[in-house]
């Protein structure tokens, strides 16, 4: 498993200074597909299902949608996924500012001191889940129950979906109550840990947290190491675990370096999309639906560029409003991340298995003891992770990255004019809320204790961040503002929900059209804690047997 470091081209130095890799566009790459490819005659057939956005979900419902002779038509904005950038672990930071990476930047954050915040996502077969941590998270039952005892979507408890998690996993520890054994999707339960991770692991044991040997089994709460989307040492994304099989199918179609304009209507009804590529803009036809799973930012700007959404707003940018839906865009949440650096009292040792990240342990907490699930979440990562505007003294150091997974803080996502090509107004109003700055403030203060503790007394020296004479709350919460970084599980624009500002129903039908759904991260009507990767893949598989259910 264990790759010599210096000829990855990849050290200590070069995650730190987030190298950008310049990425040509590469072929799909081996195999004798059934599927077409960039089929020239995609005008002139007739679809059952076009899928726009071939991510997380996009992919898993490629799959299960072909599975039984529909003819689906997959459309992605990216192109292949095929550089080893994406297929080894180990190489995931450079991944950022690529072609693979839609690269987005936040409007100036008021409560995070001024910042405009980064937000990386995947422009690419598999979507951010061939960019992500690939850390495989359900988050807590409990979330679920909520779903659907406060905002009304029956069907999506956690007994619900449980079934969808297991139809999906392929777990290396087997099948049990909670896991699935033999699903596309691999998750690898166990690798050898990076030396200083093991010791952050064993600190936050001697600070109380209880060593948790499954945070997706019956108990969330605890420090652990992760549980891992990798098989044979590589990126399980959605393309490798859903798409490259369903690609053997000839009732699968697949158009990459294609984005998307607009869902074309007739009167209430979505027959097909209008698509960009090589400079021309095409239409496809659906006879059945149109399943928009572009993600968080992308799906409400598509539902928007198609004249879906808040009424005022769209006649404010010049797109003529065709259905009117205040809660496209609105309700934007991420997590948060806030780094609590320590320099090596000696150095480190470098982290040189490509099979796995430098971020392998985490811990769920609760701020309340009364609290149904944690709602705070860091990250071990065996490097330091600077905040962009920060100072970067030293390469040889670790971090420990505060979090809250509860946020109380929402934004919103709006255009800024009519075309494609104006930059959204992305405003996750990151800290408005007092209550996100106080679990910051709070799991900082729990990151410093677990690093006191014995286990790490031979690896931590200084601390570089927030640094010592950073003590009191007022000064941690003023830290957390300038610190703050986006945990990448931007949510909630395009509500599941039953309520006026719902955007789509409990079965991901936009609501008052016919033969429109949203199927992604955007759907979620309240994030879950935890990442959100094996969430997605979650409502694609049941959004797959909704679907199907509808057309038998
Ligand atoms: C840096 C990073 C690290 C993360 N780490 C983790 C982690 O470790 N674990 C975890 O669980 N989650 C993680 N996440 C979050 C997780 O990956 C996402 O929540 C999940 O992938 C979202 O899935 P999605 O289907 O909603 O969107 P995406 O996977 O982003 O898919 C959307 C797809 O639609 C395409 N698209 C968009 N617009 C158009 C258009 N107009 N036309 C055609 N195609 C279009 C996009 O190119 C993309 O392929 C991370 C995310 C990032 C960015």
């Amino acid at each position: 498993m264990t790759k010599d470091l210096s000829s990855s081209g990849l050290s200590r130095r070069s995650f730190i200074g987030r190298t950008a890799v310049a990425s040509g566009v590469l072929s799909l790459g081996g195999g004798l597909w059934g599927a077409s490819v960039n089929p020239a005659n995609a005008q002139q057939q007739q679809y059952d299902y076009v899928i726009i956005g071939a991510g997380s979900a996009g992919c898993v419902l490629a799959n299960r949608l072909t599975e039984e002779g529909a003819r689906v038509l997959l459309i992605e904005a990216g192109g292949p996924d095929t550089s080893e950038m994406i297929s080894t672990p180990m190489r995931l930071i450079e991944l950022w500012g690529t072609d693979y990476d839609w690269g987005y930047q936040t409007v100036p954050q008021e409560h995070a001191a001024g910042r405009q915040l980064y937000w990386p996502r995947g422009k690419t077969l598999g979507g951010s889940s061939s960019l992500n941590g690939m850390i495989y998270v359900r988050g807590n039952a409990s979330d679920y129950d909520a779903w659907a005892t406060d905002f009304g979507c029956e069907g999506w408890d956690y007994a619900s979906v449980l079934p969808y998690f297991k139809k999906s996993e392929d777990f290396s520890r087997g099948a049990d109550e909670y896991h699935g054994a033999g699903g596309p999707l691999h998750v690898t339960a166990d690798f050898e840990p990076h030396p200083v991770t093991r010791a952050m692991v064993e600190a936050a044991q001697q600070a109380g947290h209880p060593l948790n040997e499954d945070t997706n089994g019956a108990q969330q709460d605890g420090v652990a190491y992760v549980d891992l989307n990798t098989h044979d040492g590589k990126r399980a994304s959605t393309a490798v675990a859903f798409l490259r099989p369903a690609l053997e199918r000839e009732n699968l179609s697949l158009i990459t370096n294609a984005r998307v304009l607009k869902v074309d209507l007739d009167g209430t009804r979505a027959t097909g999309v209008t698509y960009l590529q090589e400079g021309e803009s095409r239409s496809v036809s659906a006879t059945r639906e149109v399943i928009v799973c572009g993600g968080a930012i992308e799906s409400p700007r598509i539902l928007m560029m198609s004249g879906i959404g808040p009424r005022a707003h769209l006649e404010e940018v010049g797109i003529t409003p065709r259905h009117d839906l205040p809660g496209v865009g609105q309700n934007l949440n991420d997590h948060t991340l806030c780094p609590v650096i320590y320099e090596g009292a000696q150095q480190l040792p470098p982290p040189d298995d490509m099979a796995i990240t430098v971020l392998h342990a985490h811990l769920f907490a609760k701020s309340d003891p009364s609290l149904p699930g944690p709602d705070m979440q860091p990250l071990f990562f065996n490097v330091p992770y600077y905040a962009p505007e920060m100072e970067q003294p030293t390469a040889n150091a670790f971090t420990f990255n505060a979090s809250g997974v509860q946020p109380a803080s929402s934004g919103e996502i709006r255009l800024t004019g009519p075309s494609i090509d104006d930059p959204l107004h992305i405003d996750p109003k990151v800290l408005s809320q007092q209550h996100d700055v106080d679990i910051l403030v709070m799991s900082i203060k729990q990151m410093r204790e677990i690093a006191g503790q014995p286990a790490l007394a031979k690896w931590k020296g200084r601390e570089i961040y927030p640094g010592e004479d950073v003590q009191d709350d007022a000064a941690l919460a003023e830290y957390a503002r300038s610190a703050v970084m986006s945990y990448h599980h931007q949510n909630g624009t395009c509500a599941m929900g039953t309520g006026d500002m719902a955007v789509v129903d409990p079965e991901l039908r936009v609501r008052g059209l016919e033969g429109l759904r949203v199927v992604d991260a955007s759907i979620f009507p309240k994030v879950m804690a935890g990442n959100t990767n094996a969430p997605v893949i979650m409502v694609a598989e049941k959004a797959a047997d909704l679907i199907k259910a509808a057309h038998s």
